[in-house]
């Protein structure tokens, strides 16, 4: 399986997404700059987190304009797998890929501490490997995540499984505790919390890893590869 990890100037949680998919399951992962125009190789296209473009105007609202981004949504219509982590949630946001915006947070404050996320949709390709209602403990670090949509599209999420993780302690103030969410279609998913600063204990926890192992189990199962993790 091949991951993308897209740069942008800004990202600064790149690294940390390329060492999750090395060490987590070992598959193929590539840094691709912003610039690139082709994603098609890809399977997988992790968006990370960061400051893209110092989060001006509003956090991922100058990076949805980036070459790549017309690059990614093609490879989203297509299907491909999606993960959006923190300022990744922000971009695909911007970009209409996932319904909804986020607004400061209601401290306006940087909240930067380890969060109990629930798992309200274990279901869907990245989240498979939980219990439906795990809590599980990924940390945040933003200063843009309370998640809000009008009441139609909340509505519409809630009948369609689309709230993949709420907080357990809402640190943020987002509609319903809404800490992630996926399209109707289940391949693109946005989280504010950062699953890939969980995957060792040495970090503080390691359980951000089931993310990877999901979404590679959903992978080959689809292409008839055998599945060993
Ligand atoms: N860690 C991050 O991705 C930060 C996200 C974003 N720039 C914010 O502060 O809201």
């Amino acid at each position: 399986m091949k991951f993308a990890v897209l740069v942008f100037p800004g990202s600064n949680c790149d690294v940390d997404c390329y060492k999750a998919v090395e060490e987590t399951i070992g598959e193929s992962v590539e840094y691709v700059w912003h610039t690139e125009t082709d994603l098609s190789r890809f399977d997988c296209i992790i968006v990370p987190g960061g400051f893209s473009y110092g989060d001006y105007l509003r956090s991922g609202a100058i990076a949805r304009f980036a070459p790549v981004m017309n690059a990614l949504v093609k490879e989203a219509e297509a299907g491909k797998y999606i993960l959006g982590i923190c300022n990744g949630f922000q971009i695909l946001l911007e970009s209409g890929l996932l319904p909804g915006a986020m607004l400061r947070n209601q401290s306006l404050k940087f909240r930067c501490h380890s969060s109990n996320l629930v798992v309200e949709n274990n279901q869907t390709p990245f989240t498979r490997d939980y219990a439906a209602k795990e809590v599980i403990d990924i940390p945040i670090a933003h200063g843009e995540g309370n998640y809000f949509c009008d009441e139609a599209t909340l509505e519409e999420l809630k009948a369609n499984q689309q709230i993949v993780f709420t907080y357990e302690t809402n640190p943020n103030g987002s509609l319903l505790d809404i800490a992630g969410i996926c399209n109707r279609e289940g391949n693109i998913v946005g989280m504010m919390p950062h699953p890939e600063r969980a995957v060792n204990q040495i970090l503080g926890s390691e359980d951000g890893k089931r993310m990877f192992t999901s979404i590679l189990k959903t992978w080959r199962e689809k292409h008839g590869a055998a599945v060993s993790s």
